[in-house]
C-alpha cells in the first residue's frame, strides 16, 4: 500500500480535549487523509492521569501538568508522519481545546517558544520551566466558590454577571480560576507573563509566540463582554490586577494569526507559508463540525455531556451559558455542560458489565423503558447544574415526599436495572435542566450527537426516548470538535484569500460547498416515550432537588 493519496492543499485540525489529543488531516474536499491520537492515561502514564486529569488534595480539585499536552503534541505529529502524511501540503492549521483550562507562561517560556530548536522535541524545550503554574486547573476543577462569589458581588450580582459575560460565575470558568491563583499563589501570578486558554495554547505552539484568545472560547471565562466582544474592564478589575496585559486582546475565531514557526518547517516539513488560525473551545468547535442550522439540538457525549444550539441573540439565562458563536461571529450559542457523564458510565460499565460496552448494551436493551419504576441519579462529582453531589436510587414504591425519599434504596436487584437507571437518569437530568431553561422537545426536535459515547447505539436509543426526538449522527467517523477545527482552518484561509472586496460565503455554506454533511438517522423515539418519561421527569426533579439540598 502506497502513501495516503493527498490532493495538494490540506488542512490540519487538533482537538486537545480532556482525555486525548487528536489530530486530523483533511484534503480540499474535506476528506480525511490521516488521523492520529494520543491518550493521556495510557500513552503518557508518567503523568499519572485518570480520565485525562489529576486530582488534588483539596475537595473537587483537578489539574494537569501542561507539559503533558506539549509531549502529546510531539507524539501526535510523529504518529501522523509515521502514516506518511505529507505535512508540507498543509495550508492552514487550527485547533479545538477543552474549555476553561488555563496555562500560565513564564518569561523563560515565552523566550523558548520564540526560539524553538528543531533538533529537539518540543517537550525537551517547553518543559516545566516554561510555566509558572505546573498544576494547571482544568474544567473539572470546582474549588473556586469563594472567588465566584467575590466576582459576582463586585459586579452587582449573579444576574449582572450573566448579562455581561453570558454566564453567572461557575467554579471551572477561567476568571475565578485566575483569581484563585492570584490570591493563593501571588508570586506565580506576578511571574505569569501571559495566560493562554487550552485552545490558544495550541495555536501558540504552532505560531511560536502567544496567540490571542478567541472570543468564542473567551466567553467561558466570566471576563468577556459577549456583546462588545472585548474584555469587560469591570470583570478584569474584580479578577486580578493587570490581567489585560496577560490576556492580550480577544480576536475573532476566524482570524488567521500568522504563519507556522520555523520549528515545524524544519522538523516536520511544513511549508513556511502554512497559516495558523485561532483555535477555539471544544464545544464551539463541535458545533462548527456539526454543520447543522439553528433548528438542531446538538449533543456531545465526551468526558462531559454537553447540549448546544445556535442562537441569533443572547439570552439572559440564570444558569447555563451563552457564548459568542464560533463561526457566525455576530451570533451566539447556548451551552449546557454536565460533569457526571462518560466517566460515570465507564465506572458502572466496569462494575456491572466487566468494562465491556457490548455487555453493557445487552443489559441496557434487556430492560424495558421506564425500568419498572427504578430510577437513579449519579452525581459522583459535584454536578454543575444543579450544584449537587451524591447518588440516589428510587424504586417504584418511593413517594417523593416520604421519609424514605432522601435515603432511597442502596442498590437495585440486577446489573440490568442499574445500567438502565444510570442512562435514563443521565438523560432525564439533561432534559430537565434544558426544559427548566426554556428548551422544548418533541418529534419536531432533531438531535445530532457526537463525542466518544456517540458510537453507542443503545445509549442513543435511550437519548431518543427520553427526549422524545429522533437522534442522528454524522457519517464522518471522527468527532465533530476535531473536524470543526480543520473546517475552521479552511474557512479562515478562504476568508483571507478572498480579500475584502467580495462578499464571502457564510461558514456553513462554504464548507458544504466542499463536502456534504451526511447525517444518519440512528434512533427514533418509541411511541410511548412521552407517556413513560413525562412522570419520570417529575420524579427525577425531586431526586435532584434532594441531592442539591442535603441538609433539608
Ligand atoms: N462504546 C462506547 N460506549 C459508551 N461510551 C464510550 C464508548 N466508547 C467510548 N466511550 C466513552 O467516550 C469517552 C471519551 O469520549 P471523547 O469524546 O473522546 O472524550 P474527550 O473528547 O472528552 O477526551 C470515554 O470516557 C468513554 O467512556
Ligand atoms: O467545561 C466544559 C464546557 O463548559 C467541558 O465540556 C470541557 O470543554 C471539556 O470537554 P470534553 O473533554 O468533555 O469534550
Amino acid at each position: 500500500m502506497g502513501p495516503p493519496k493527498q490532493i495538494k492543499r490540506a488542512f490540519l485540525g487538533f482537538d486537545l480535549s480532556t482525555q486525548k489529543l487528536k489530530a486530523v488531516l483533511l484534503n480540499c474536499k474535506m476528506e480525511v487523509i490521516a488521523a492520529a491520537e494520543v491518550k493521556f492515561d495510557t500513552d503518557l502514564p508518567e503523568f499519572r492521569t485518570t480520565g485525562g486529569a489529576n486530582s488534588g488534595t483539596e475537595k473537587n480539585e483537578y489539574f494537569v501538568q501542561p507539559v503533558m499536552w506539549v509531549k502529546a503534541m510531539d507524539i501526535v505529529l510523529d504518529r501522523l508522519v509515521m502514516q506518511q502524511a505529507d505535512l508540507s501540503t498543509v495550508v492552514a492549521i487550527s485547533g479545538s481545546g477543552q474549555q476553561h483550562g488555563s496555562v500560565y507562561w513564564s518569561k523563560h517560556g515565552l523566550k523558548t517558544l520564540q526560539s524553538l530548536n528543531s533538533d529537539k522535541f518540543l517537550h525537551a524545550q517547553i518543559d516545566d520551566s516554561a510555566f509558572v503554574v505546573n498544576r494547571t486547573p482544568i474544567w473539572m476543577d470546582a474549588t473556586t466558590t469563594k472567588q465566584c462569589l467575590e466576582m459576582e458581588m463586585a459586579v452587582g450580582g449573579k444576574l449582572k454577571m450573566a448579562e455581561l459575560t453570558g454566564s453567572k460565575c461557575y467554579e471551572r470558568f477561567t476568571g475565578p480560576q485566575i483569581r484563585k491563583i492570584y490570591q493563593k499563589r501571588c508570586h506565580a501570578y506576578d511571574e505569569a507573563k501571559r495566560i493562554s486558554l487550552v485552545s490558544s495554547f495550541i495555536s501558540s505552539l504552532f505560531l511560536g509566540s502567544i496567540c490571542p484568545i478567541d472570543f468564542s472560547d473567551g466567553s467561558g471565562m466570566n471576563l468577556l463582554d459577549i456583546r462588545k466582544k472585548v474584555w469587560s474592564q469591570e470583570c478584569l478589575n474584580v479578577c486580578a490586577p493587570d490581567l489585560d496585559e496577560r490576556l492580550g486582546p480577544p480576536i475573532s475565531p476566524n482570524t488567521v494569526v500568522g504563519n507556522v514557526c520555523k520549528f515545524f518547517v524544519k522538523r516536520f516539513s511544513f511549508s513556511p507559508d502554512c497559516k495558523v488560525v485561532a483555535s477555539t473551545g471544544d464545544n464551539p468547535s463541535a458545533l462548527s463540525g456539526m454543520l447543522v442550522n439553528e433548528k438542531w439540538l446538538t449533543i456531545s457525549l465526551g468526558t462531559s455531556d454537553t447540549l448546544m444550539m445556535s442562537l441569533k441573540e443572547p439570552l439572559n439565562w440564570e444558569e447555563g451559558h451563552v457564548l459568542c458563536h464560533p463561526t457566525i461571529t455576530d451570533q451566539y450559542m447556548t451551552l449546557l455542560c454536565f460533569k457526571n457523564a462518560s466517566l460515570v458510565r465507564e465506572g458502572i460499565n466496569k462494575s456491572m458489565s466487566g468494562g465491556n460496552w457490548d455487555k453493557f448494551n445487552e443489559y441496557l436493551d434487556s430492560t424495558p423503558r421506564g425500568n419498572f419504576g427504578n430510577m437513579a441519579v449519579h452525581f459522583n462529582d459535584m454536578e454543575i447544574i444543579p450544584k449537587a453531589q451524591g447518588v440516589l436510587r428510587w424504586n417504584k414504591d418511593i413517594k417523593p415526599q416520604s421519609p424514605e425519599a432522601a435515603k432511597g434504596v442502596t442498590k437495585f436487584s440486577s446489573a440490568q436495572i442499574e445500567i438502565r437507571a444510570l442512562v435514563e437518569g443521565q438523560m432525564l437530568h439533561h432534559r430537565a435542566v434544558a426544559e427548566d431553561l426554556g428548551y422544548r422537545f418533541g418529534h419536531e426536535t432533531h438531535i445530532l450527537v457526537t463525542g466518544g459515547a456517540s458510537v453507542n447505539k443503545s445509549i442513543l436509543q435511550t437519548t431518543a426516548d427520553v427526549f422524545n426526538s429522533p437522534v442522528y449522527t454524522q457519517d464522518e467517523g471522527h468527532e465533530a470538535a476535531l473536524m470543526g477545527a480543520a473546517y475552521r482552518a479552511a474557512y479562515a484561509l478562504y476568508l483571507e484569500e478572498l480579500g475584502k472586496q467580495e462578499t464571502p460565503l457564510r461558514y456553513r455554506d462554504y464548507i458544504l460547498s466542499l463536502t456534504t454533511n451526511k447525517l444518519n438517522l440512528v434512533c427514533e423515539p418509541h411511541k410511548d416515550s412521552q407517556e413513560i418519561y413525562a412522570p419520570m421527569l417529575l420524579r427525577y426533579r425531586e431526586m435532584a432537588r434532594i441531592l442539591a439540598n442535603p441538609n433539608e
